[in-house]
């Protein structure tokens, strides 16, 4: 079995992954608070942990692996949404309004996502179906002293559980020193946090032990693994600006709601995307939409194409440059394996996505695969199609289901012309016909391949489908 090795935030090192139990491998992986489109930035731990997906799944044996990514859908922001639809003259109760909110939400998401080749999760449970499990984990916190209820409110008590701030590596005074907490007066301490907090009339809420309330947003993540997870899991992912507080905080409270549990035996971060050096995020509003670049005619593909190509762990930009470059290798790929049927992934690939999930490794193999089958045309390769075909999808890409792609370019026409004025050139002896069409291929990035057998074209890493009009 392959030997997966990944990095583990908890422990600040690289280990042996050995899941609890092989036959029912587990992951939970924060997912959005639907509210609003998903940024560029909200779609790499997508991508990231898909790939992740993929590889326990190829490991492990399809129904061997679950992974689970909640929805959030009770958070202030949705609240605000909602409101201000309302303010602006929506029909319909705030409550039918933040539902529309969430669904709508949702369904973009999924065809976001969709179209960067991200399988779905095995389960994806939203936080409002899961109250109830909430409530029971708060009331065990308060009966076990590790919470306490003041002013409507349930906070976790910090103090209470030694081990708070392991996670992130951080003390609780040192946390204290560095954080922008919210300071309120009935808090026993400045980094105790939320559990459960009033609702007013004009918002949300469920029935609870301490009123008509709502859960605060880190109880959500402990709960929701909890009941479809259990005590101990085996990976626990997200982008590395959750690994505090939010993380930290779901350490806390799946810890002491569960004694003797590991929660998370694994915890994994992706770096953030970034935009001219800070993180893309709603509130510094530098972000893009993944539906605006897909509108902009960006295939699915050609954005987890740029994500793969960075190791996660690394910070990165989104280019319009890496873009270009990625869709013409995608269109040389798919040319390449347009008569292929995938086989079984490549031994050194499935190696790199070992090696901590190295994206950009496995990557630079699938170069290293593609360039020798082009360069081997005497052979038809059919072979080492299929182990690169199978190599790719493995990374979630050259799947058939892929869309975005513009009306694939018909260059067999263009080879049957070449062909035509080849034949009609050693008549005449002027190749002068000839060599204006190879050159103006060469020029929209097409690699000409002229032999006795016969003439083939393929677009290259620079092709430019606009380039050929008029030939
Ligand atoms: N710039 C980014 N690069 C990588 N991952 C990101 C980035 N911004 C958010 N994420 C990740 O996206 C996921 C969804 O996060 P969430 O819905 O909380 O984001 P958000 O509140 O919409 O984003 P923002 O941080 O822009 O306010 C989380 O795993 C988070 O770590
Ligand atoms: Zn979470």
């Amino acid at each position: 079995m392959t030997a997966i090795r990944l990095y583990n935030t908890r422990t600040r090192s690289k280990e042996a992954f050995e899941p609890f139990d092989a036959r029912n491998v587990r992951m939970y992986v924060c997912g959005p608070t639907v509210y609003d489109r998903a940024h560029l930035g909200n779609a790499r731990p997508v991508v990231v942990f898909d790939t992740l997906f993929r590889l326990l799944r190829h490991v492990y044996g399809e129904d061997h692996v679950k992974y689970v990514r909640n929805f959030t859908d009770v958070d202030d922001k949705i609240n605000a949404t909602a409101l201000a639809r309302q303010e602006a003259g929506a029909p319909g109760t705030l409550e039918d309004l933040i539902h529309q909110r969430t669904e709508e939400t949702i369904g973009w998401y999924h065809a976001d996502m969709d179209a960067l080749g991200a399988l779905r999760p095995t389960k994806e449970p939203r936080a409002t179906e899961y109250i109830g499990a909430m409530v029971a984990m708060i009331e065990g916190l308060i009966e076990r002293g590790h919470a306490y209820e003041v002013a409507g409110h349930v906070l976790f008590d910090v103090r209470s559980y030694p081990e708070y701030g392991r996670l992130s590596g951080r003390s609780v005074d040192d946390m204290i020193a560095g954080a922008r907490v919210e300071v309120a007066p009935y808090k026993r301490d400045p980094m105790d946090f939320v559990l459960w907090k009033p609702s007013d009339a004009s918002l949300p809420g469920w029935e609870s032990p301490w009123g008509r309330g709502r859960p605060g947003w880190h109880i959500e993540c402990s709960a929701m693994s909890y009941e479809l997870l259990g005590a101990s899991f085996d990976i626990h992912g997200g982008g590395i600006d959750l690994a505090f507080p939010h993380h930290e905080n779901e350490v806390a409270q799946s810890c002491c709601a569960h004694p003797g549990s590991d929660f998370a035996r694994v915890w994994m971060h992706n770096e953030m995307l970034l935009v001219e050096g800070k993180k893309m995020s709603k509130s510094l509003g530098n972000f893009f939409t993944v539906r605006e670049l897909l509108e902009q005619g960006y295939p699915g593909e050609v954005i987890r194409f740029v994500m793969l190509s960075t190791h996660y762990r690394k910070p990165m930009d989104w280019t319009a440059e890496k873009a270009r470059e990625a869709e013409g290798v995608l269109r040389h790929w798919r040319a390449l394996t347009a008569d292929a049927e995938p086989t079984g992934p490549d031994a050194e690939l499935v190696e790199a996505l070992a090696d901590d999930l190295n994206g950009a490794g496995a990557m630079a193999r699938l170069h290293a695969l593609a360039k020798a089958i082009a360069s081997n045309p005497q052979k038809d390769c059919f072979y080492e199609k299929g182990v690169f075909l199978a190599s790719a999808r493995l990374l979630g890409l050259l799947d058939e289901g892929m869309g975005g792609w513009a009306e694939g370019v018909d260059l067999s026409a263009l080879a049957g012309k070449l062909a035509d004025l080849r034949t009609a050139a050693m008549a005449s002896k002027d190749f002068a016909p000839v060599d204006a069409l190879k050159s103006a291929l060469i020029a929209a990035g097409v690699e000409v391949r002229m032999s006795k057998a016969g003439v083939e074209l393929v677009p290259g890493a620079g092709f430019d489908p606009a380039k050929l009009e008029g030939l």
